[in-house]
């Protein structure tokens, strides 16, 4: 497997805010990266700086090359859909299709097409005209179109209802996604992408909390649902975190053998949103202790 993205003590400060703070980072073709993390955590700002999109410190190198030196080289490789895209709204949806096909060599319009047919974008409407929906579906049908090795989506399915968004990472799997490509999906939708992730990273406060392969998610992490007295048995094993629901606690251990819990209830692999908000919430009283 070739290694895609390569990223070492990559540090963005924006004078009070040290945005970034030191990530190690390492991608090979064919992963599908999930970057989790909440509000202001840094997420975005990591993107941009793999993109050469803004300044950082650090060694950093995507495809091979240095994304603040060779960023035009770079660009023609990679898609970005930004989480506050724009696009041109005086065009019609034929003008920007006509005009993506003339400037971008790896644009498979036909294909863009076939995307936009299973939406109510009308090639006819203006830009202007699309519903914010639309416009991220028409935004998206663009992105999935161009031939890229590495495609890097920032918050893809803001404001697009379930049964799209369900649609979109179905077709991005099954028709875009293949061994030679990288995706890296920010988002706070965790539910709907745990599914297609081979690899998770947990941002925090600019820093990464945890960088993991889903194979290595169920030998890893254990969720125990306990009851009764056994529940004080439970608690007295060092856990992540501890949660109730209906009639008794969820417990998530990391690295606890689960033949030691399950005489004690029901053990089960955490979904990855709940592993994250005990990992987010044991952070969280770290820095208040
Ligand atoms: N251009 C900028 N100037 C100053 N501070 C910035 C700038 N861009 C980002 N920041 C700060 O850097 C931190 C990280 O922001 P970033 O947008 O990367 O977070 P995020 O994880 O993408 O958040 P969200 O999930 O809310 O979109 C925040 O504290 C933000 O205020």
């Amino acid at each position: 497997m070739s290694r895609v993205i390569e990223a070492r003590g990559l540090s963005r400060r924006f004078k009070q805010v040290q945005a970034v703070d030191g990530v190690d980072l390492a991608l090979d073709a064919g992963t599908v990266m999930g970057l989790i993390g909440p509000n202001g955590a840094g997420k975005t700002t990591l993107l941009r700086s793999l993109l050469g999109l803004t300044h950082c410190d650090g060694d950093v190198s995507v495809l091979g090359l240095d994304p603040r030196r060779e960023h035009a080289r770079l660009m023609e490789q990679v898609c970005f859909i930004a989480d506050t895209a724009v696009l041109p709204r005086w065009m019609t949806v034929l003008q920007l299709l006509d005009y993506v096909s003339g400037i971008h060599p790896r644009f498979d319009r036909g294909q863009a097409e076939r995307f936009l047919a299973s939406t109510e974008v009308s090639e006819r409407r203006k830009v202007s005209e699309l519903s914010k929906g639309m416009t991220v579906q028409l935004h998206l049908a663009l992105v999935m179109a161009i031939d890229a090795r590495v495609l890097i989506l920032d918050e893809p399915t803001l404001g697009l209802d379930i049964l799209f968004r369900k649609r979109f990472y179905e077709q991005l799997l099954n028709d875009y996604f293949d061994d030679e490509r990288t995706i890296i999906i920010s988002t706070h939708q965790v539910e709907e992408v745990q599914n297609i992730l081979t690899e998770v990273v947990f941002m925090n406060r600019g820093r990464t909390i945890l960088q993991k392969n889903m194979g290595s998610f169920e030998t890893e992490f254990s969720e125990l649902h306990v009851v009764g007295e056994a529940t004080a048995r439970a608690e007295a094993i060092p856990h992540i975190g501890s949660r109730p629901i209906l009639g008794g606690r969820a417990i998530i251990y990391e690295g606890v053998e689960r033949s030691l819990l399950e005489p004690l209830g029901e053990v089960r692999t955490p979904s990855v949103s709940d592993l994250f908000v005990a990992k987010i919430a044991g952070e969280t009283q770290h820095v208040q202790r």
